[in-house]
């Protein structure tokens, strides 16, 4: 599908499957077309081409309230009535989605806000209000997730508890799409990854697919023996960029399809090696490979 402003398209003739109780992860620059994608699934916005099916049913389609009460929406930027208390918060919320407003209390707990359930949402930090802009999206026990970049601003702590909750709804069936700019957090925590870049989808798969797609060079950190750093560079097999960092440390680059050789030629001919440290590309390093221009889809 395609979604114009202005004369420019926000979403460019954009194809995605999302298999229930799949968990994707959104990347994309600044204006990459992220939110505009969660606008058009959640029915917010209508596409000019093209066409959407959300749980079977077309989102933006008039009067289909119940197909919009099994979604759900954390938006990037959500605003709360300053003067209502998390618990009064929510129960409006709720009247909204026509969920039990008995059931509101066990929410603020999932999300462990029970505590602040009766303070001011203005006395909130970003944290608290990061989580009960969490509980109103859980509202209905959607069967569909949209979160866009939940965890800014928040700390480590909070953020692994946000994840915590995620795999959980993850585990109940829920299917997640989770818009982000953290790429070191979503590499644990997302099984599918979509990249887009000036509303295209540029790249999808899990982030095995990913580096088999991007086929990017596999670093290989070697320690050896103190002193012997010089004695091991010299064994090092042809066509291995070798660097030698210390008296006992080497960082080899090499085609990823030749790690396997390489370590059983290292392992066999190098005694003075002490250890071995593989690191393969990092989400970040696929993001910018494929972020860069003239990769094709
Ligand atoms: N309501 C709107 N009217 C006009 N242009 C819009 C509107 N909403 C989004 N756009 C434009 O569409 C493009 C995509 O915006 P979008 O918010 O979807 O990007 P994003 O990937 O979510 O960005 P970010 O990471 O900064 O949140 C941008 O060029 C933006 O200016």
């Amino acid at each position: 599908m395609t979604k114009t402003y202005d004369g420019q398209n926000a979403v460019d003739d954009l194809s995605l499957d999302v298999l229930a109780g799949e968990s994707v992860a959104l990347l994309g620059h600044n204006g990459a077309g992220k939110t505009t994608l969660i606008k058009l699934i959640l029915g917010l916005v209508r596409p000019d081409k093209g066409n959407i099916r959300i749980l079977g049913r077309e989102p933006s389609s008039p009067g289909d309230d119940k197909t919009r009460c099994q979604l759900g929406y954390l938006p990037e930027n959500i605003a709360f009535y300053n003067g209502m208390s998390g618990a009064e918060t929510l129960a409006f919320f709720a009247r909204l989605k026509r969920h039990p407003l008995s059931d509101c209390a066990r929410i603020l707990a999932r999300v462990g806000l029970s505590d602040a359930a009766h303070k001011r949402v203005s006395h909130y930090s970003k944290g608290m209000r990061q989580r009960l802009g969490l509980a109103q999206a859980l509202l209905g026990n959607p069967r569909v997730l949209m979160l866009d970049e939940p965890t800014t601003g928040l700390d480590p702590e909070l953020r692994t508890a946000f994840y915590d909750i995620v795999r959980e709804l993850e585990e109940d069936g829920v299917t997640i799409i989770l818009s982000s700019h953290a790429l070191t957090e979503l590499e644990a925590h997302t099984r599918k990854i979509v990249i887009m870049r000036k509303g295209c989808l540029i790249a999808s798969g899990t982030i095995d697919d990913l580096r088999r797609r991007a086929n990017l060079p596999v670093h290989i950190r070697l320690i050896t023996r103190p002193g012997m750093g010089a004695a091991c560079a010299e064994k090092i097999p042809e066509g291995v960029t070798c660097e030698r960092i210390n008296d006992h440390g080497l960082d080899l680059t090499l085609p990823s399809e030749r790690k396997i050789d390489v370590l059983r030629h290292l392992s066999t001919t190098v005694p003075e090696l002490d250890d071995v440290d593989i690191k393969l590309p990092s989400l970040n390093d696929l993001y910018m490979h494929f972020q860069k221009e003239g990769v094709a889809p």
